[in-house]
């Protein structure tokens, strides 16, 4: 199978980081989180997520570069969080790994996460938490983990450790594991269970029918311009709002049919790592992803998506290019 070992090492990677960071989750004191540079925060669960995937794709892969959202600037000068990184991510690494990592070796193992991305070559993207801010509200987040090839998507492995199996069934169990290889299709499976099934995205056409997805943070995404085309298209269903790529999870498995998001400020750039394991998912399950004016995510600009013109998902083509109509409609300016 078609880069058969690095999805077994990439769902390992992201259960044990999801394991970490269910350990913690809704336990941690307000000490242990810091507002970064860009006013964004980040915990000692972001770091060590990112300490314990990049210490085992070093282990597997050891020529492959990484992008990853954190670097430990942060927790240099601190050395109360520091040893609280140390401590949580040696836990997360005893076991198969028997892996121990220095302090030196901590803050160098996050770090390996500074590529700068590109065209060519073999790199993984990483955010080990997206939605921190859902994780620390105690709603959702999840740790994301991409191969992207010569700028190509062509592995993504999601980690939702709080997000029931699925929406419409009462008292589904949280964890689920969202896997999509390039040419391959869409999976999940449950933290626990490594049993697989395939998921397919919604194959709802009637727009009316159709719910759409959004960010929980109005600063993220445009609630406003977001609810003038639900309107527009005719949508009865109020949005469901949720953090994280969670949001790509619920697309690819029919649970939701549109995710919107549109940009609120038109000098933020979007990061590879906040899109690329979601939109393989979408893709792969028969969905559709294309930024506001219907054109495909560019992964190999860099860190960063080339352009930021807003992101689409749909459950499947016909919705897409509907929802595409109805954007130009709204924002007749474009
Ligand atoms: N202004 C602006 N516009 C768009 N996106 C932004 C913006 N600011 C931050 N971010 C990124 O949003 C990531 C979280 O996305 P979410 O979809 O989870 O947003 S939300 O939390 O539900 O609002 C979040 O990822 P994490 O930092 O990993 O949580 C950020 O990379
Ligand atoms: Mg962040
Ligand atoms: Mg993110
Ligand atoms: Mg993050």
């Amino acid at each position: 199978m078609y880069l058969e070992f690095e999805r077994k090492i990439a769902i390992q990677a992201v259960i044990k980081a999801s394991l970490l960071c269910r350990s913690v989750f809704k336990n941690l004191p307000k000490s242990d989180t810091l507002i970064k540079s860009d006013n964004s925060p980040v915990t000692i669960a972001d770091l060590s997520s990112q300490a314990v995937i990049n210490t085992i794709l070093k282990k597997n892969f050891k020529n492959d570069f990484i992008v990853a959202e954190e670097d430990s600037q942060d927790i240099l000068n601190n050395s109360d969080l520091k040893k609280k990184v140390l401590d949580l991510s040696n836990k997360f690494l005893a076991d198969e790994d028997k892996v121990s990592l220095s302090d030196s070796q901590l803050l160098k193992n996050i770090d390996e996460g500074s590529y700068e991305g590109g065209e060519t070559g073999r790199f993984w993207t990483l955010d080990p938490i997206d939605g921190t801010k859902g994780f620390l509200r105690g709603e959702q987040f999840a740790v994301c983990l991409a191969l992207i090839i010569n700028g190509k998507v062509e592995l993504g492995v999601i980690g939702c450790p709080n997000l029931p199996l699925s929406l419409s069934e009462q008292n589904s169990p949280k964890g689920s594991i969202l896997i999509a290889v390039k040419g391959g299709g869409s999976f999940q499976r449950s933290i626990e269970d490594a049993e697989e099934y395939k998921i397919s995205s919604e194959k709802e056409k009637t727009l009316k029918n159709c719910s759409i997805c959004e960010s929980v943070e109005a600063l993220h995404s445009n609630q406003s311009e977001a609810s003038k085309i639900s309107k527009h298209l005719g949508i009865e269903k109020s949005p469901v709002r949720m953090d994280s790529q969670c949001k790509y999870g619920i697309i690819a498995r029919g649970d939701a049919s549109i995710y919107l998001r549109l940009p609120t400020n038109p000098k933020y750039q979007e990061k590879i790592w906040d899109h690329a394991a979601g939109s393989l998912i979408v893709s792969e399950a028969g969905g559709c992803v294309s930024d506001m004016y219907g054109n495909d995510l560019n992964f190999s600009k860099g860190r960063y998506l080339n352009v930021n013109k807003g992101i689409i998902a749909c459950g499947n083509k016909e919705i897409h290019e509907k929802v595409l109509e109805a954007v130009k409609n709204v924002f007749s300016h474009l």
